[in-house]
């Protein structure tokens, strides 16, 4: 039966998912207390694959553990292989003419009533997972699991309106000219990291939300508050079939996915190398797809902060203690976590001063002890990686840690938080994704800051944050023009991370990724494949033309 469209319905105002704040004693400090209690009892999760709606057990299990303590596991994820990825594709395929035939409307309430699920019923679930899975504390949960994902849930909606309403502006007598965006032709393969809740959410949502069915390969790491996330969306009425969770060994299912004829894009966030290798595997088997694929990819980074010559003592000590919370908030494991750092000789006496006067303020320990700034990294690759770093810091006659530096993954994956001062400023630390809490400084003269610019631009292949410190008006251009092409996001006189959906659409460019900004309508342009139609109300009598009578 066709569905009418008896009105133009109107989206309830979108607005940023209000922060609790957590203060100790306050009621949202006791319901989070209550929930990781109650999932630390609760004992490890049992995470199915889910396609058409289907749990499925397949009995191949891998486990996600604890980081703050490796002995305990959160998760028993079932592990899908290529057949369940086929048989995923399938119903995927099968559920999509009656998906994106549903009026816009409809499908917009799973999203924003799923949004709402999530700000309300299972705020604190979802953030206990992201707490006890991923090794967030209390703060760092919220502005993720909660608030950025409420966010992008609900933005989207606001943002695919904005495109629809997208029309010709033109009409030549006797015709209308019409604009539909159509999903994409096949499904679409979204592949999200550990370190984001919301980007595990979005990364299927927003496709999704404009017609398309998904297949999800959600991270190891973070499988059960993605899991949530999944259960989330279904029970806000998303139909089966139309996101398959398919957890397992990424190269055997994405592999699959990808030499699908149907493959028709690919939404990644994750690793560098991981996003060129997936990008080979596309462009190897090109003819065999019935479309171009769609690459859309947010990837690494290494992103800085320069301080100016112009900051006075009170500007020196607000981007220190920037500099502490963009390095070492949710332990630098943030795309856009501050890694380098470039201060002007002139203030380095100061800068030192504050960097390690508020660093010996930060406590470390398990997110369970709510009150720590600092917590594990996520697993035992990552705690081994970033500690090579900090050797190969601590060998380096260039190099000097100046604070922290200890590792400890007795219990869980402790890192301290590190500062290092290089004199060299192509030092390891200085150019390679660490992707943990360490941040080098390079000072330099005070008359070399437009070279510093340029060297902070040639440094790295990357360009994703930036931000920039400084007194006056003139400074802030000529910082803000010579650091053009070296962030997707800009910031003057604030940290490099903490990009809210709505406010600041994220992404960078460079090895960075694509830049289709997350949180923004151009990210959703991606999933749509627009059909122009073209109607005539009244027959032609000839088909001469004027010009053409003798
Ligand atoms: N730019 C951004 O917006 C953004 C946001 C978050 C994270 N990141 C980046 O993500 C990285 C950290 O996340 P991570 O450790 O989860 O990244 P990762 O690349 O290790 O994993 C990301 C996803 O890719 C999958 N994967 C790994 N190898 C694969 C393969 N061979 N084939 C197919 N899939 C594969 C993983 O299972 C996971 O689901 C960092 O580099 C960080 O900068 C970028
Ligand atoms: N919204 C986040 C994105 C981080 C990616 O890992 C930020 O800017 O901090």
């Amino acid at each position: 039966m066709a569905t009418p469209t008896l009105a133009h319905f109107k989206l309830p105002q979108i607005d940023n998912e209000p922060m609790l704040n957590y203060a100790p004693g306050s009621a949202e400090r006791v319901k989070i207390e209550a929930a990781v209690k109650e999932m630390i009892a609760q004992g490890t999760v049992e995470v199915p694959v889910v396609i058409n709606g289907e749990k499925i057990y397949t009995g191949k299990t891998c486990e996600q553990l604890n980081p703050s303590n490796h002995k305990s596991v959160v998760a028993k994820f079932h592990e899908a292989d290529a057949a369940l990825t086929q048989k995923a594709i399938d119903g995927a395929l099968a559920a999509k003419a009656k998906w994106e035939s549903l009026p816009f409307n409809d499908r917009v309430a799973v999203f924003l009533k799923a949004a709402d699920l999530l700000a309300t019923k299972y705020r604190y679930k979802v953030m206990a997972a992201t707490m006890l899975g991923q090794g967030k504390n209390i703060w760092q949960a919220e502005i993720d699991a909660a608030a950025e994902l409420c966010d992008f849930l609900r933005f989207n909606c606001k943002y695919a309106e904005e495109i629809y309403s997208q029309q010709p502006p033109k009409n030549a007598p006797g015709t209308w000219n019409r604009t539909e965006f159509r999903g994409l032709e096949g499904f679409v393969l979204a592949i999200s990291p550990f370190n984001f809740t919301a980007i595990g959410g979005n990364l299927p949502a927003a496709p999704a939300l404009m017609g398309n069915v998904v297949l999800w390969k959600p991270s190891p790491g973070a499988v059960h508050s993605n899991y949530l996330v999944y259960e989330i969306l279904v029970e806000a009425g998303l139909p089966a079939g139309v996101i398959q969770f398919v957890p397992g060994p990424a190269e055997e299912i994405c592999g699959h996915a990808i030499a699908s004829p149907e493959f028709s894009s690919l939404h990644f966030t994750g690793s560098t190398h991981v996003f060129r290798k997936l990008w080979r595997e596309i462009g190897n088997n090109i003819d065999n797809y019935k479309s171009y694929p769609r690459i859309v990819g947010e990837t690494g980074g290494k992103n800085y902060h320069i301080l100016h010559p112009s900051l006075d003592q009170d500007g020196v000590r607000h981007a220190a203690l920037q500099t502490i919370r963009g390095s070492f908030e949710y332990q630098g494991q943030k795309c856009s976590a501050c890694s380098r750092c470039y201060v002007p000789a002139s203030q380095f006496a100061q800068f030192k001063k504050d960097i390690i006067e508020e660093h010996a303020k930060i406590t470390q320990g398990p997110v369970e002890e709510f009150h720590h700034f600092s917590g594990p990294v996520i697993n035992k690759f990552a705690f081994d990686k970033i500690k090579s770093f900090i050797d190969h810091a601590a060998t380096d006659d260039d190099c000097e840690i100046i604070a922290g530096g200890k590792c400890d993954d007795s219990v869980g994956y402790f890192i301290e938080p590190t500062v290092i001062v290089t004199k060299n400023k192509f030092a390891k630390t200085m150019t390679e994704e660490i992707f943990g809490p360490v941040v080098t400084i390079y000072v330099y003269d005070d008359a070399d800051f437009e070279a510093t610019c340029k060297l902070v631009g040639e440094t790295t292949q990357y360009g994703l944050t930036g931000a920039f410190f400084a007194k006056d008006r003139d400074s802030i251009v000529q910082g803000s023009n010579l650091l053009r092409n070296t962030a997707g996001n800009f910031y003057i006189n604030d940290k490099c991370t903490g990009a809210v959906v709505g406010q600041q659409p994220f992404g960078g460019g460079r090895a960075s990724g694509t830049n289709d900004k997350a949180g923004s309508w151009s990210l959703l342009t991606r999933f749509i494949s627009t059909r122009t139609v073209k109607e005539s109300f009244v027959p032609i009598e000839n088909f001469v033309y004027p010009s053409n009578a003798i």
